[in-house]
């Protein structure tokens, strides 16, 4: 990505990504700040709006529209959750659909789950996780992948970007009964629960591809995922830690569709000029 943005600048293109975060959620402070970091080390610009708790939906509308007319910024994001008194799903309609940096708008969720062909941004998770797939040559194709944790942002765009890739899917979540019995058959595992250590080595399947979305604080408030990842590591084929795993391939998905919709939007406008 470095030499893509490289050869941007050189072409006299500047990647621009807008994130916004309203209140002081400790975690979503520390997500922001890390995708800053690696926007910066990329030369990607990157600009934080940091608002406060009580911040209302009309203010954050007012923001979000005053950066949709702004042409230099090519991505929106706007850090999830939000507090209480703001709308999310309105807070997502919101943001242009050319700058859904999160691939979280209606249009671009129904192209996931048409499994429509040409480029259209998806959540950044279940995009790293695809990623991080191919990397290691775990074809999803026939494999019998099972997801725990029905989110907008993990669970079930994670399950289409799957069944497009030929996996057979099961959803399970928080109702699931006997939730053991469905991530024993798992090929592949995904977990997105937000519970410490939810899944025993006894749950996962000898040779499985364990992904662990979690990002919780045990008793001693140390970082763990959703898994029981030093059992489980002895069961899996091949497993992600947490931290170190889920988390940075998120960000770079971020960065990825960043520079993804600065290519559409320099198309655009050369198309303008034409
Ligand atoms: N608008 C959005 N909001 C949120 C999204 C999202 O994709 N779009 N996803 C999640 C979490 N998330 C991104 O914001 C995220 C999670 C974790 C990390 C990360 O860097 N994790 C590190 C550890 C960080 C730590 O020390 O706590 C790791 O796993 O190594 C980045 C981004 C919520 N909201």
């Amino acid at each position: 990505m470095k030499a893509e943005v490289d050869a941007m600048h050189e072409a006299g293109i500047e990647p621009k990504l807008v994130v916004i975060i309203v209140g002081n959620d400790p975690a979503s402070q520390i997500y922001v700040r890390n995708k800053h970091r690696k926007a910066i080390k990329l030369g990607i610009t990157s600009i934080i709006e940091r608002r406060p708790q009580d911040f209302t939906q009309a203010e954050l509308l007012a923001l979000i529209d005053q950066y949709n007319r702004d042409d230099s910024v090519h991505g929106i994001l706007v850090q999830l959750p939000l507090p209480k008194q703001i709308d999310e799903t309105t807070i997502i309609r919101a943001i242009a659909i050319e700058k859904d940096v999160d691939g979280f708008r209606p249009e671009n969720i129904g192209k996931l789950f048409n499994n429509s062909q040409g480029y259209y941004p998806v959540s950044c998770t279940p995009k790293g996780i695809m990623t991080m797939l191919s990397h290691y040559e775990i074809d999803p194709r026939g494999q019998h992948a099972v997801i725990v944790g029905d989110s907008n942002i993990v669970g079930r765009p994670m399950g289409a970007l799957l069944l497009n890739a030929g996996a057979t899917v099961t959803y399970t979540h928080i109702l699931t009964k006997d939730l053991a019995s469905f991530t024993r058959t798992a090929d592949i595992l995904i977990v997105a629960t937000g519970v410490a250590h939810l899944i025993k080595a006894a749950a996962i399947k000898p040779g499985a591809t364990v992904i662990d979305v979690g990002m919780d604080r045990d008793e001693n408030g140390k970082l763990v995922g959703d898994v029981d990842y030093d059992h489980a590591k002895d069961v899996a084929g091949a497993i992600t830690p947490v931290p170190g795993g889920v988390g940075p391939m998120t960000i770079t998905a971020l960065m990825q569709q960043t520079l993804e919709l600065t290519k559409l939007a320099t198309q655009r406008t050369l198309e303008t000029v034409k």
